[in-house]
């Protein structure tokens, strides 16, 4: 660079101003951060966003204290952070009156990036697309293996919605006493989603321990499966309808539809969410749910320009790839299969 130029840049106050007007802002709010506490937004609720955080100053988020060790703080949202949605899941800042005493409000003043979002895309009953949970790891989808029979359609949606949101999907098949899970398996076994098998008459909570424990695990499922049989279990001092926030914001009863954070006893959290039973998939392009597939991405290289790779598709390379025994056709099928799923059906 010559001299001359950079002496252009030096004194053009136009280029020079501008950055020095953004960092202004942020110099004048790090003092009231320097003293803000961390903790995790478990529960929301018109406004209210409570936050677990640590008593003994700790970081809530990424080590979740047991009960003894953690307060719940009922916060606002600070004026600074815009219309950007805080959720379920939200590693935050807060200051303000952070004792949790009850009556007070602290304020969230900044949110952490977050690592995942698990969001819902329009649908019927809501038309707007929402982010219902963030930084979560695992989709804990809870069927029931009969009463109300599995139904696999709406399986395969929700891991089309795990795939895409980048959560780790977890099978828990329930009422195993009332019928063998074999059937069920044998269609996600190309698909190698790992899984659980429960039933009430047993321990609930042994086999799905090492699967949840230090990590957050969002729970769906039809209603009837057994799901809140599985939160109370696993949350001992959850025992009551796990679709009331009542408890967490003091506001008086009424079912919730939101989503509700709880530490479990061992590690982790679960993600408890109630009236999301599927997820509308509309903005799920076959690209996304591809990257599901590393042994299937490479091949798709070798598509025709356009290829969606379904099953009409003349030409898809993964049909080459079965002919040339490099691809189970059950793999391919699947992923197929969950490519249909993303049609929303009546039912669904
Ligand atoms: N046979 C059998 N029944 C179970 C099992 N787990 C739960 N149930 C029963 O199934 C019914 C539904 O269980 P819930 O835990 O309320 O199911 P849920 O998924 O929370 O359903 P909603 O409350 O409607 O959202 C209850 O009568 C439970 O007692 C199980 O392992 N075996
Ligand atoms: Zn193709």
């Amino acid at each position: 660079m010559s001299p001359g130029r950079r002496r252009f840049e030096v004194d053009d106050h136009e280029a020079y101003g501008r950055p020095k007007r953004r960092t202004r802002p942020r110099t004048k709010l790090r003092p009231r951060y320097e003293d803000a506490v961390r903790g995790v937004v478990v529960a929301v609720d018109r406004g209210r966003y409570t936050c677990r955080v640590a008593t003994d100053g700790g970081d809530a988020t990424t080590a979740p204290p047991a009960d003894d060790d953690a307060r719940s703080v009922v916060a606002v949202r600070a004026r600074s952070l815009g219309r950007h949605a805080i959720v379920v899941g939200d590693r935050v800042r807060l200051t303000g009156d952070v004792s949790g005493r009850p009556g007070t409000l602290a304020r969230i003043v900044e949110v952490d990036e977050r690592t995942t979002v698990l969001r819902r895309t329009a649908d019927d009953d809501d038309p707007v697309e929402r982010v219902i949970v963030a930084n979560a790891d695992q989709l804990v989808i809870v069927t029931a293996l009969a009463e109300p029979p599995p139904r696999p359609r709406l399986i395969d949606r929700c891991l089309v919605a795990a795939y895409d949101a980048g959560l780790d999907p977890l099978l828990c098949l329930t009422k195993a006493d009332l019928a063998a899970p074999d059937e069920l398996l044998e269609i996600y076994r190309p698909l190698g989603v790992p899984y659980v098998v429960t039933r009430y008459d047993d321990d609930l909570v042994t086999p799905l321990r090492d699967r949840l424990a230090d990590r957050v695990s969002v729970l769906v499922g039809h209603s009837g499966v057994g799901k809140s049989t599985l939160v109370n279990a696993l949350v001992p001092s959850a025992q009551r309808a796990t679709g009331e926030v009542s408890e967490t914001t003091g506001r008086g009863r009424h079912t919730s539809t939101q989503a509700v954070m709880l530490p479990l006893p061992f590690g982790g959290w679960i993600v408890d969410t109630p009236g999301i039973r599927s997820f509308g998939l509309a903005h799920v392009a076959p690209e996304d749910l591809i990257r599901a597939f590393p042994d299937l991405e490479g091949i798709i290289e070798d598509c025709p320009r356009g290829c969606t790779h379904a099953r009409t598709e003349p030409e898809c390379a993964l049909d080459e790839a079965v002919a040339a025994g490099t691809v189970d056709p059950a793999r391919l099928d699947s992923y197929r299969r969950l490519l249909d799923s993303r049609e929303r059906r009546a039912g669904d």
